[in-house]
């Protein structure tokens, strides 16, 4: 008999990114945004055929994909290698080349908000003339003209609606994370959707529904996100349905069937409903993936989901009947069976007060387990680890390692009193919980005392560098991706768009000086001691070369055993295949070199 070897880390990584999809006005055409061919670009399917073409050529990310309702172009928006300055191109019905239209300096960024229904106007926001707060303008394709029809004011400021006529405008602007106000524009005016836009909550998603109402989300007076109408006459704001303990995100109008479609977030998973207008009935679908990543909803009232599991990667899925799902993509893991990767267990655990936190344990198969885990706080850090595919975790699962990833106070999912705790606490209680979690571990048998590693991305790198410099006796080694390692350069190098929601989220510098420095990595240099690999996008805008550049001289300097790997092409992620493997061997390698 032939017998075939264990699969190899490449294997895992052979697997595809699809960040984002539209379906045309006729819904014969599927376009995605994938890294099939190793590098971000736009393919194709012309349905019912599922065998996806190149369809538009730029090895970028692409932030938006937009068809005209006339079919005579697609929008899309592109960065440059990561640095997430997107600005707006057009591709010819046919494919091709995608062509600048409403593009500028480099460093400007160009955000696609809406099209009008004739294909004629595009509405965007831009960095240009107002980078902190941002404007709306909208470019007219009959004459070229090109106005500003909003100047942001207070926080960064984005166009989140437009009625069919385009005589009603929702803003929506973001002073935090957490506190996210919803206006209607009325003449120079903005109107809040909401009883008291002073008062601290967020309000996103807004739909027209018929000529008067516009429905949204918001925790207005509540913990999770709910549904809640406006009406344009009455001015009057009510809550119209909620789901316990889920908080409702997106929202999706049918409108031939007076539906509403909105997806929950509860914990690790993702769960979608049907809300039936006329009848106030609420339904929960089942769908085929545990985290949703886009839901469309078309005229014909058929639903598209993009979405991935924990050993699903992402797939685009259709259905007609609101129950059964045809898996329209086919992207799966290069030879390996969904039965011989690892489902995680979900547990919860006591932090040091008593408080509970959920976590994901992913536990090795006794056949590859070589004994080791992999601590992993997530990034954001108002985000969440869920079920979804990462060829990261399934590729260490495959060589042995059993992984832990906690969702510690300030992750999303568990209400908005549980995200707010981790603002202007970077570095405390998000801290306490791992620790917590990190005895836990041992307490449960689940790992040994001397087979800890601890990798992070982002926040998660920010978390790994602190508990590295904190708690250096737990770790054998720590692979830092991308971490914030000094808090006083980071709230200065982010995004200038971002700054207005600094204070809030990180702290001030100067007010917060001894705050910064007790929860800045950088200072716990001495106690660094641990085998390290540093990993950076040169261009990442978020947390910049910078953050790494200085954690790496100074423990060089003090001659600590630092590997440090840069990716000149990359931002805040590894988008180009070759990157990704090259990063993940390197960091799989460093392990089974510190293994013992
Ligand atoms: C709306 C918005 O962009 N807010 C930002 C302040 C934000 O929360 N950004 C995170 C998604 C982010 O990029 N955080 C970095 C530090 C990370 O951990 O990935």
């Amino acid at each position: 008999m032939i017998k075939f070897p264990k699969p190899t880390v490449e294997q895992f990584l052979r697997t595809y990114v699809i960040s984002n999809f539209a379906v045309s006005k006729d819904e014969k055409r599927i376009v995605f945004n994938t890294n099939l061919n190793g590098k971000m670009n736009l393919w194709a399917m012309d349905l019912p055929n599922t065998f996806p073409y190149l369809f538009a050529q730029k090895d970028q990310s692409s932030n938006f994909i937009k068809f005209d309702p006339e079919g005579r172009y697609v929008l899309t928006g592109y960065d440059n290698d990561g640095d997430e300055n997107y600005q707006i191109y057009a591709v010819s019905n046919e494919g091709g080349e995608p062509q600048p239209l409403i593009t500028g300096e480099p460093s400007e960024k160009y955000y696609f908000t809406h099209l009008s229904e004739d294909g004629n106007r595009i509405y965007y926001v831009t960095s240009k003339d107002n980078p902190n707060f941002l404007n709306t303008r909208v470019r007219n394709l009959a004459d070229n003209s090109d106005e500003v029809i909003n100047v942001g004011e207070n926080g960064p400021t984005y166009l989140a609606g437009v009625s069919d006529k385009e005589d009603v405008f929702v803003y929506m602007r973001l002073l935090a994370n957490t506190y996210i106000q919803l206006f209607v524009k009325e003449g120079d005016s903005l109107v809040s959707v909401t009883p008291n836009p002073e008062k601290i909550h967020v309000a996103t998603s807004p739909v027209f529904v018929g000529e008067k109402d516009i429905y949204f989300t918001t925790n207005y007076d509540a913990e999770y996100n709910y549904v809640a109408k406006y009406n344009l006459e009455s001015k009057k704001f009510e809550a119209v349905v909620n789901i316990d303990k889920e908080s409702i995100e997106g929202l999706e109008y049918d409108k031939e069937n007076n539906l509403l479609y909105f997806t929950t977030e509860k914990g690790v998973e993702d769960n979608l409903y049907r809300y039936d207008l006329s009848s106030g009935e609420v339904r929960k679908m089942e769908t085929p993936v545990d985290v949703l990543e886009k839901l469309v909803v078309t005229k014909s009232g058929n639903l598209y989901i993009l979405g991935r599991g924990a050993t699903v990667p992402y797939n685009i899925y259709r259905s007609t009947d609101g129950k059964s799902w045809d898996l329209l993509t086919d992207n799966r893991v290069l030879g390996v069976d969904k039965e011989e990767m690892v489902e995680p267990d979900v547990v919860t655990y006591k932090s040091f007060d008593g408080m509970e936190i959920e976590a994901l344990l992913f536990k090795a198969k006794p056949e590859n387990d070589n004994g080791h885990t992999i601590f992993w706080p997530h990034g954001g850090p108002q985000a969440s680890e869920r079920k979804m595919f990462r060829a990261m975790f399934q590729s260490a699962l495959n060589r042995g390692y059993t992984i832990f990833a906690p969702n510690f106070r300030g992750s999303t999912g568990y209400g908005s009193s549980f995200v707010k705790l981790v603002e202007q606490d970077w570095g405390h209680g998000p801290r306490l919980d791992c620790v917590a979690a990190i005895e836990w571990l041992f307490e449960n048998g689940i790992t040994d005392r001397d087979k800890l590693f601890l990798v992070g991305g982002s926040y998660g790198g920010y978390m790994a560098l602190l508990l590295h410099g904190r708690h250096p006796e737990y770790f054998k080694a720590v692979v830092d991706i991308f971490g914030v390692s000094n808090l006083f350069t980071f709230v200065n190098s982010v995004p200038e768009h971002w700054k207005p929601m600094m204070e809030r989220w990180v702290g001030d510098p100067e007010r917060d000086k001894e705050r910064f420095e007790k929860d800045s990595p950088i200072t716990y240099l001495d106690s660094m001691v641990k085998p390290m690999l540093v990993i950076q996008g040169a261009k990442d805008p978020r947390v910049v070369k910078e953050e790494s550049d200085q954690i790496v001289e100074k423990l060089k300097e003090k001659g600590r055993d630092v590997e440090y790997l840069v990716l000149d092409d990359e931002g805040h992620g590894f988008s180009k295949k070759e990157n990704e493997i090259k990063v993940y061997n390197a960091m799989l390698e460093f392990l089974e070199k510190h293994q013992n």
